[in-house]
């Protein structure tokens, strides 16, 4: 035997003592086997990792399914509310604000209300909204018509109604008496904000922006057309302490999607728009929330504002 040969002999007598031991560790611990063995450590991660993703997957399929069980219906379409309450604890959102003893909300909560806004006062206000927004509209999937400055979305930005019928007659496009039924159903809701809340009348203010809402499934053009986003108005808008919304078309007969969607911790509260129903809530960030994109028909609402701030008040539309 030649001494390459018995070099090479020694060192296989070595390997099989060295995987002789591997073995008997190997059935003693995982870890030994896998740490003298790179090719199995691989495999061991790849099949941990495989497991993780598996996991994983299972984790995010439960959470989605969950998230789609957790849209609970706070008023439905179907159903006539004379009144609807939901108490949620107020955020700290009003401690940013100069705050108005007898008027800034130290209740908190939402309501719902049928019947309040009559179906013909509904039907007014729609055609008001349509008469207005006849005369302008966004290129995207939401367009806004604001009584008291004129706005009026029209293409991919805003014009002031008002002084694009600076020489016509609006006579000629809204009714005599239309001024009165907005102001007439204002004034309800000022007297349910009050009673429900525990607002001084007197303290309570219309602001702005108090307009008329339409949104459709149109693809966005600008920032203004998505209305999907959740936010909290007090937020968005500064002036609002309260937020009243009338809708005057109906979910799931003249629109699909289109729910209004509160967002909770632990569930979504979904309002389904019927006409005349008035929804109101307090302005902070107990009351996050989104319209669902409009997938068919068209969605026409109210958005009517009161602040508590009277710097920020605003008066009755003269239209
Ligand atoms: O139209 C709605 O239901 C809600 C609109 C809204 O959230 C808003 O105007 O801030
Ligand atoms: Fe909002």
């Amino acid at each position: 035997m030649s001494t390459r040969q018995r070099k090479e002999n020694k060192k296989t007598k070595e390997n099989v003592v060295d995987d002789k031991d591997n073995n008997e560790s190997a059935k003693k611990s995982h870890l030994v086997r896998t740490k003298t063995d790179p090719g199995v450590y691989k495999k061991a991660v790849s099949r941990a990792l495989v497991r993780v993703l598996f996991i994983a997957a299972f984790l995010i399929g439960l959470m989605f399914i969950r998230s789609k069980e957790d849209f609970k219906i706070l008023a439905s379409q179907k159903e006539f509310y004379q009144k609807k309450t939901f108490q949620v604890s107020c955020s700290k959102d009003y401690d940013d604000f100069e705050k108005f003893p007898g008027c800034t909300p130290t209740r908190c909560g939402r309501l719902v209300i049928d019947g309040l806004i009559t179906e013909k006062e509904a039907r007014q206000l729609l055609q008001i909204a349509k008469n207005g927004l006849a005369l302008g509209g966004s290129n995207g999937g939401a367009s806004i018509l604001d009584l008291h400055s004129g706005a009026l979305s029209k293409g991919n930005s805003f014009i002031n109604l008002f002084k694009y019928l600076e020489n016509e007659n609006l006579d000629n496009i809204f009714e005599k008496d239309d001024v009165e039924v907005y102001k007439h159903v204002k004034n309800k809701i000022k007297a349910v904000i009050s009673r429900e809340f525990g607002v001084t009348k007197s303290r309570l203010h219309l602001t702005h922006p108090t307009f008329f809402s339409r949104m459709n499934n149109k693809p966005a053009q600008t920032v203004h057309d998505e209305y999907w986003h959740p936010h909290i108005d007090k937020v968005t808008y500064e002036t609002f302490d309260y937020t009243s919304l009338v809708y005057l078309t109906d979910y799931g007969k003249d629109f699909d999607g289109g729910r209004f969607v509160f967002v909770d911790k632990e569930a979504n509260w979904t309002v389904e728009p019927r006409v005349g129903r008035l929804s109101l809530f307090t302005s902070g960030s107990e009351n996050l929330h989104y319209v669902e994109k409009v997938s068919s028909g068209t969605r026409y609402a109210i958005t009517v504002s009161f602040t508590c701030n009277d710097k920020h008040a605003i008066e009755n539309p003269d239209f």
